[in-house]
Formats: C-alpha cells, structure tokens, sequence
C-alpha cells in the first residue's frame, strides 16, 4: 500500500475511479481532482491511499474533512477496479481510512453515497457505519 501523492498520483486516481464508477465520472479528469481535492490545504497526502497489485494501481481512497480542525473526518471516493472486487480490497482501504482518521483525533467519520450503491452500502454497515438520513 502507498499513501502518499506523488508526481502523477492523480492520473493513477481518476484511472481507478472512472472504471469503478463508470458513467458517473464522466465529467471528471485528473485536472479537476486537483482542483477540487489535491490542491486544497484540507487535503492530506498520507491519507490518500491506493493499492497497487504487481506495477497496477487497482484500488483508491482518501481521508477528507470538511473544514479545518473538524472533529469529523470523511471517508472520501472509495473504488476499487470491477475485476478485483469481492476481494477484501474495499474494505481494507475503508478501514485504513478510519484507523487514519482515529490516529488524528477524529471523533467520528462520515461517508456519503449513493441509495443505489448496495456493495457499497453493505460494505459500510459491515464495518459500522449508520445510515442516518436519505437526501439527493
Ligand atoms: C464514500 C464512497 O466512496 S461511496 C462509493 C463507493 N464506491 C463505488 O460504489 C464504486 C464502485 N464499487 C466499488 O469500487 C466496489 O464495489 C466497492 C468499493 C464498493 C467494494 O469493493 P470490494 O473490494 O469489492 O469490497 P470487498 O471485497 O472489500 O467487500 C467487502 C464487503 O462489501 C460487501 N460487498 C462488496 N461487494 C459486494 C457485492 N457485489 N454484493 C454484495 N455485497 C458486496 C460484502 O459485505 C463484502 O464482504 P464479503 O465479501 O465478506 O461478503
């Protein structure tokens, strides 16, 4: 496991979440990842994790907040590659983003996704997570 941005990270992270996602992604690049996420100071580059199985980077997610000094931490953009599903991969990068989170003084962490998301869904219940509200 690597869990820090490097010189094309984003690359290898719009790479897995455009095949994870699909479609929905479709508006997404690399440009915009940075934009959005790499280059803000809430950003943290040890918690931007990926697997990489051999010389391919096949599974992706990172610890965001929401503001600065937030006591909540969130598990952001989870994706694993469709062809190495069911093999634990998901959940090991769901946890290392909590254990991430612990070890930096979050009381708690929060996730959004989507209703029609049921790997996702019982991923995060299995590992504790609470539905607490639908919304849009
Ligand atoms: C906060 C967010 O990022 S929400 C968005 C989450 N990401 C996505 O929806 C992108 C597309 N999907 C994916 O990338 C993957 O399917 C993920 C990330 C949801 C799951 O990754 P995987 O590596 O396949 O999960 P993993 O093998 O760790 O499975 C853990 C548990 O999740 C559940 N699960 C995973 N896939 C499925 C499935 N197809 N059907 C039912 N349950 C599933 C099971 O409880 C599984 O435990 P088990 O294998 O012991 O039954």
């Amino acid at each position: 496991m690597q869990d820090s941005v490097q010189n094309g990270d984003e690359h290898r992270w719009i790479e897995i979440v455009k095949e994870a996602f699909g479609d929905y992604m479709s508006d997404w690049s690399a440009e915009k990842f940075v934009e959005r996420y790499a280059s803000s100071p809430l950003f943290k580059e040890d918690g931007f994790f990926f697997i990489r199985h051999k010389e391919r980077y096949v599974a992706t997610a990172f610890a965001w907040q929401e503001k600065t000094n937030s006591s909540e931490g969130r598990l952001h953009w989870l994706a694993v590659l469709p062809e190495y599903h069911r093999r634990g991969l998901g959940r090991t990068l769901a946890l290392h983003v909590l254990y991430y989170h612990k070890d930096h003084g979050k009381q708690s962490v929060c996730l959004k996704t989507e209703i029609y998301r049921h790997s996702a869904i019982k991923l995060y219940k299995d590992i504790g997570f609470v539905c607490v509200a639908k919304g849009t």
